[in-house]
C-alpha cells in the first residue's frame, strides 16, 4: 500500500480492447496499433509513425490541481463518451494519431444506446463523436482546445452496432484556431457516412500564457492585444495569479497524461 493517502488509483484505459468488441473491432485495433511500433532488420523494436491515445472516463480525478482550482471541478463529472458502464452499449472507440502526417484516426462501434432513426445511429452520436475526435487532434496538435464551430453533413445512415473509421486531417492553424477535416466511412472505405469540418480554438488561458515576457507570443507573434490584455489583468491581482498558476499545471496535467504517457 502506498504511504502516500491521495495517490490516485489506476484508472481504467477505455481505448483498450474489451469483450464487447466486434471482430471487425478488434482486427482494425491491432492493425494501427501494429503500426505504433516497427521492427527494425536487427529485431530491434522502434517507435512506429501511429500512437495509439488512452482514454479515461474522467479528467479531473486524475488531475492534480490545487485548491482554488478543485472548487471549481465537479467530482461527479464524467466523459460523455466514456459516461455507460454497459460495455458496448454506448461508444466503444480508440483514437490513434499519425505526427509526421498530422492526421488522425478513430476506429468507432456503435451500441445500441445511440440510435436514432431505427436501427441506425443518432446524428447527435455522430456529431458527438466526431467533435471528441477533431477535439482530440487539435489537443494533440496544438495544446487544450475549445471546439469553436462544427458543420456536419449526413451522408448515409450508420447501421447500430456496425464499425466504422473517423477520419480528421489538419487543414490549417491560424492564431488560436486550428481548422480540420473530418470523414466517417466504412471501414473498407466503400462508402461516405459523414463529412464535417471544424474550427478548434486554443482555450484563452493557455493562449495568453504563451506570451513571453517581453510580449512577444511564442505561438502567433501578431501583436494581438487579447493577449496581452488577459496577460496584464492576471498580473494585476495575486488570487488570479494563483489561479492561473493552478490551471497551467492542471492543463499541462492533463495534456501529458494524455498524449505522452503510455
Ligand atoms: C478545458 C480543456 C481541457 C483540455 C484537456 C485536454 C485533454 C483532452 C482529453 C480528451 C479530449 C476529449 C475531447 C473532447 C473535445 C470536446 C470539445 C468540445 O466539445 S468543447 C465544448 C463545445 N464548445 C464550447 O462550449 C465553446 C464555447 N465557445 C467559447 O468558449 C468561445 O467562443 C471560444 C473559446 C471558442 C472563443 O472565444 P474567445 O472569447 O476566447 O475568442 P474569440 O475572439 O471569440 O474567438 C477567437 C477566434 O476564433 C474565431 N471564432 C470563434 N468562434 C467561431 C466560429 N463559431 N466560427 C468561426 N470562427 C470563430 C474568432 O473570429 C476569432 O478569430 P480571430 O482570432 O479574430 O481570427
Amino acid at each position: 500500500m502506498s504511504p502516500w493517502p491521495f495517490t490516485p488509483s489506476q484508472p481504467r484505459d477505455y481505448s483498450l480492447p474489451n469483450a464487447s468488441w466486434s471482430s471487425e473491432m478488434q482486427r482494425l485495433y491491432e492493425h494501427y496499433n501494429n503500426l505504433c511500433e516497427m521492427e527494425t532488420e536487427g529485431g530491434e523494436k522502434i517507435k512506429g509513425a501511429w500512437r495509439r491515445l488512452p482514454s479515461y472516463n474522467r479528467s479531473l480525478k486524475y488531475a492534480t490541481g490545487g485548491q482554488c482550482l478543485s472548487k471549481l471541478l465537479q467530482g461527479k463529472a464524467r466523459i460523455f463518451t466514456r459516461n455507460i458502464e454497459e460495455q458496448g452499449a454506448g461508444f466503444e472507440y480508440v483514437v490513434f494519431v499519425n505526427k509526421q502526417e498530422k492526421t488522425c484516426v478513430c476506429v468507432f462501434q456503435a451500441g445500441h444506446l445511440l440510435e436514432g432513426p431505427p436501427g441506425h445511429v443518432h446524428g447527435g452520436a455522430i456529431a458527438t463523436i466526431i467533435d471528441s475526435v477533431t477535439g482530440t487532434h487539435a489537443t494533440y496538435l496544438s495544446g487544450p482546445v475549445m471546439t469553436a464551430n462544427l458543420t456536419v453533413n449526413y451522408r448515409s445512415p450508420i447501421p447500430l452496432g456496425s464499425v466504422v473509421l473517423v477520419h480528421s486531417s489538419l487543414d490549417k492553424t491560424e492564431g488560436r484556431k486550428t481548422f480540420l477535416s473530418c470523414q466517417v466511412t466504412s471501414t473498407d472505405g466503400s462508402k461516405m457516412h459523414t463529412e464535417a469540418t471544424g474550427i478548434a480554438c486554443l482555450c484563452p488561458l493557455v493562449w495568453a500564457t504563451s506570451w513571453d515576457s517581453d510580449g512577444q507570443s511564442s505561438r502567433c507573434g501578431d501583436g494581438s492585444s487579447y493577449c496581452s490584455e488577459r496577460t496584464a489583468e492576471a498580473k494585476q491581482s495575486p488570487w488570479a495569479v494563483g489561479v492561473l498558476f493552478e490551471c497551467i499545471l492542471f492543463l499541462n496535467d492533463q495534456f501529458s497524461k494524455t498524449f505522452t504517457s503510455h
